[in-house]
């Protein structure tokens, strides 16, 4: 889990615990082991700390819930004993350094990174804090501002921007360990006494008041519904304090999110998102045993809110992409929906205009269906009418290549019905995207009675592929989001019944998290 490589007078301590370098109980052990031999090895004048893929993506979570978090030695045991380690210690940082991942880092004395490298704290999006010293340190190497900015909002931020704040002491283009090492055995022998991030000033002190105002303002703002990032700040706030009354305060500001239960909902999702896109059907195919067909082109039937949402979806991803009408005016009024989103894009700063050209050059315009003769895929967006779908499919089936995939976009339509107006229902499918589509992570791909296991793994590869989270469901009305939304949308419409402003209710739902309350959501549809 981590082999200990000794070089020239520098020992490497290189951490291997695949996929992400989770500090599961094991490597910490041995990380602890290695700085106790390399402690001990009077022939060792350095330690390089590594990770064989990548760095460390920080504590491994599913320790949260067994308790072995927090058995000895725990990540604060390890970073304390990296800072006052008599020799230097330096980081190589490739890949992530995340959470406990970047606390370690912050406690070697020096740090360097490849230019591809990724640095955050995204404790609190899991409904915690950055337990191991990391809100006291932090702020400690790179001021109050920098870290009442990165800790509460989680941000990952690249080698350059690392560098530039202080985090990280050189950048390099090529193999960091090697560096690494290299500097390593250059700075053995000097003095590490400013080298100790606890037992440096915290930057920025004397605008506290003002910048944990700014700071809570913007948490309030942009994590709705999220105690974690409270508890965040306060524990930064408590980095003004000298370091063990800083670290008093991160523990009880943590215990209060570690026995929340935010934390637990927040790491359920975590695990979920990545369940849910491995698929197994009924008769034994699998992610792992079907594989899916890539597509490098496709056309969106419907130039409405739903079918341009999914052509954004799929531009974003570098898909061609044909938005087809069946009429000139509101296919024009489509594409003029699609420049404005994208022009609103570039205003933000989201996009430059060289990179909103590029994605625009990839979309097509047709009026009727005669051009689709070699397309990958066709996701029909037009409003839910059941003849209307089958008309459409029906031609669809006579115009594309038989190997085209047809997908439905619809919230509650029997895809089997839809399937029975083609010779081709195993690459019939349903895509449920939810509004707007460009945006929103959630993609139920629906499974008919004959969808092969070839579609459903297209449909799923393809989801990931745009950036949604896709989930197989089967073919029921209203699928499972919408029976979930039915019991919400009822229970806010008694709400008006019994005399309260959609706004309100709207109002209670947002601060309770949801980006938008239900009757938002409905006026968009
Ligand atoms: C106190 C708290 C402290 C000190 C902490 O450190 S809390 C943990 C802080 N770190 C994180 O929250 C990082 C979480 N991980 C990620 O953001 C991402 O996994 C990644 C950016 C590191 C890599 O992304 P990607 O390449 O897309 O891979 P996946 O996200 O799909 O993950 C691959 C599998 O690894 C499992 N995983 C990821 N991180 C952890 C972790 N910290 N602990 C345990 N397991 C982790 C993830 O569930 C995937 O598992 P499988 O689905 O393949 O079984």
């Amino acid at each position: 889990m981590v082999d200990y490589i000794t070089r020239d007078g520098v020992a490497l301590l290189q951490v291997n615990n695949p996929p992400v370098n989770a500090l599961s109980h094991n490597v910490r052990a041995e990380i602890k082991n290695g700085l106790d031999e390399a402690g001990q090895d009077k022939q060792i004048k350095a330690i390089v700390i590594s990770g064989k893929r990548s760095f460390i993506a920080g504590a491994d979570i599913t320790e949260f819930k067994s308790g072995s978090y927090s058995e000895w030695p725990t990540i604060i045991d390890l970073c304390d004993l990296i800072e006052s380690s008599g020799k230097p210690v330096v980081a190589a940082i490739k890949g992530f350094a995340l959470g406990g991942g970047h606390e370690i880092a912050i406690s070697c004395h020096y740090r360097i990174a490849h230019e591809k490298s990724k640095f955050g704290f995204p404790e609190v999006d899991i409904g915690i804090l950055p337990a191991a010293g990391g809100t006291q340190r932090f702020p400690r190497l790179v001021g109050l501002e920098a870290a009442l900015d990165l800790i509460p909002s989680g941000r990952h931020i690249g080698a350059a921007q690392a560098f530039k704040l202080g985090i990280v002491d050189k950048v390099v283009r090529g193999d960091a360990v090697e560096e690494a090492v290299k500097f390593a055995k250059s700075i053995a022998g000097e003095p590490l006494v400013d080298r100790r991030t606890s037992q440096r000033p915290v930057m920025g002190a004397e605008n506290a008041v003002s910048l944990r105002d700014a700071a809570v303002k913007l948490a309030m703002k942009k994590k709705k519904g999220m105690i974690a990032p409270i508890h965040c700040i306060k524990a930064v706030m408590g980095s003004l304090l000298p370091f063990e009354q800083g670290m008093e305060i991160e523990a009880s500001e943590g215990f209060m999110l570690f026995t929340s239960g935010q934390m637990g909902a927040l790491q359920y999702a975590f695990f979920a998102q990545r369940a849910a896109p491995k698929w197994s059907l009924p008769c034994g195919a699998s992610f792992k045993t079907v594989k899916g067909r890539p597509i490098r082109n496709a056309a969106v039937i419907g130039a409405g809110t739903m079918g341009t949402g999914i052509a954004m979806a799929m531009l974003n991803a570098g898909i061609p992409v044909t938005l087809v009408e069946q009429d000139r005016k509101f296919l024009d009024k489509g594409v003029s929906l699609l420049k404005l989103l994208y022009a609103g894009s570039v205003s933000l700063r989201k996009i430059t205009q060289d990179q909103c050209d590029a994605i625009l050059s990839k979309l097509n315009t047709a009026v009727g269906y005669k051009s689709l003769t070699n397309v990958d895929l066709v996701i029909e967006a037009v409003y839910e009418n059941m003849a209307l779908k089958k008309q459409i499919f029906a031609e669809l089936d006579r115009i594309c290549p038989p190997e085209t995939f047809l997908w439905t976009n619809t919230s509650a339509l029997d895809i089997d019905e839809i399937a029975s107006a083609t010779r081709r229902p195993d690459k019939v499918l349903g895509t449920h995207f939810f509004v707007p589509a460009y945006h929103m992570k959630l993609l139920e791909n629906v499974r008919g009675k004959l969808t092969s296991a070839e579609t459903v793994a297209s449909a799923q590869m393809f989801g990931t592929r745009i950036g949604k989270i896709p989930v197989v469901v089967g073919n029921c009305h209203g699928f499972v989001g919408n029976r979930m939304l039915h019991k919400y949308a009822h229970e806010s419409d008694f709400l008006i019944e019994e005399g309260c402003w959609p706004e309100d209710v709207d109002m209670v739902a947002e601060n309770f998290g949801l980006p938008l309350g239900p009757f938002k959501v409905r006026d968009l549809s």
